[in-house]
């Protein structure tokens, strides 16, 4: 089975020796869309900024596509970025500038340094960034500015501009923890109907495990930097969940007794 992303050992240990990732391992296919739960400090950012590089991971290594990201030459982390689309909690864009502008700053990675320097895109982008914003029901606000719209939208010019890189992978981190409820189920769908519609693996960070099991085709569960949960919703029980989400010192007795054994438990019935 060849992945799209392969995550080895991957260790991080922040300057102050803050050991936010203990030795992570996880795979995903082509258009799979994963869910990383786990409680507040448990590494689920890091471990996606490890996996493009916006922090360095401190051991491991990190497979996309075939290419060894922490060898990849300048050109080739390049290219590697260009194919990993982010979104965030907070939306990232650009609040004083146009709806389409921000889309298109999803091109940049495909544009000559001056060009983008001068924000200069082609009318093949220009078209393309108009359908992105049809497709996430936005076409009408092209030319508003960011900051006009409320977080829900912001959040689909978000996923706008992700597409815009025609990415084989969306890491998206939080990506519905500051929208209510109803808007936050409907992010979700879009970024479910994308990854099967357009076969982007998505890999996304959440607080609500309803919306892991809702949307999901796999569940990982970490806690204190170790995975204790791989598996389809199927499997992620209550105990489980318990076991990821309980408090401090319960976790402190659970880890030093049983994470080898549960981990094996727990991720044992992965089928690919
Ligand atoms: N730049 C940093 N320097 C030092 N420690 C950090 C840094 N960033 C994160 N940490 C620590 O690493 C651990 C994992 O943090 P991380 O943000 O990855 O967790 P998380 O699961 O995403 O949490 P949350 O759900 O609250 O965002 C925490 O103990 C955190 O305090």
């Amino acid at each position: 089975m060849d992945f799209l992303l392969e995550v080895r050992r991957l260790k991080k240990v922040y300057k102050d020796g803050t050991e936010a990732l203990k030795g992570i391992d996880l795979s995903v296919k082509k258009g799979e869309f994963v869910a990383i739960i786990g409680p507040s400090g448990a590494g689920k950012s890091t471990l996606l900024r490890c996996i493009n590089l916006l922090v360095k991971p401190t051991e491991g290594e990190v497979y996309f596509n075939g290419y060894n990201i922490l060898k990849a030459s300048k050109k080739e982390l390049r290219n590697i970025r260009r194919e990993i689309g982010m979104i965030f909690q907070n939306f990232n864009l650009i609040p004083r500038t146009t709806v389409i502008d921000n889309v298109l700053n999803g091109r940049l990675g495909y544009v000559g340094t001056l060009r983008s320097c001068c924000g200069l895109f082609s009318k093949k982008d220009k078209e393309f960034a108009f359908e992105l914003l049809e497709r996430v029901g936005l076409s009408d606000k092209a030319l508003k500015k960011v900051e006009e719209l409320s977080g829900g939208q912001q959040q689909r010019v978000a996923i706008a501009r992700a597409l815009a890189q025609t990415p084989k992978l969306i890491l998206a981190d939080e990506p519905v923890a500051s929208l209510d409820p109803v808007t936050a189920d409907n992010i979700m769908e879009y970024m479910f109907d994308i990854c099967k519609k357009d076969n982007i693996a998505f890999v996304v960070n959440l607080h609500q495990v309803e919306f892991a099991k809702k949307y999901a085709d796999r569940i990982i569960g970490i806690k204190k930097g170790i995975k204790i949960f791989d598996n389809v919703q199927y499997f992620l029980s209550e105990d489980i969940i318990n076991n990821i989400y309980e408090n401090e010192e319960k976790s402190k007795i659970s880890i030093s007794n049983t994470t080898q054994m549960d981990m094996k438990v727990f991720t044992s019935e992965i089928t690919y």
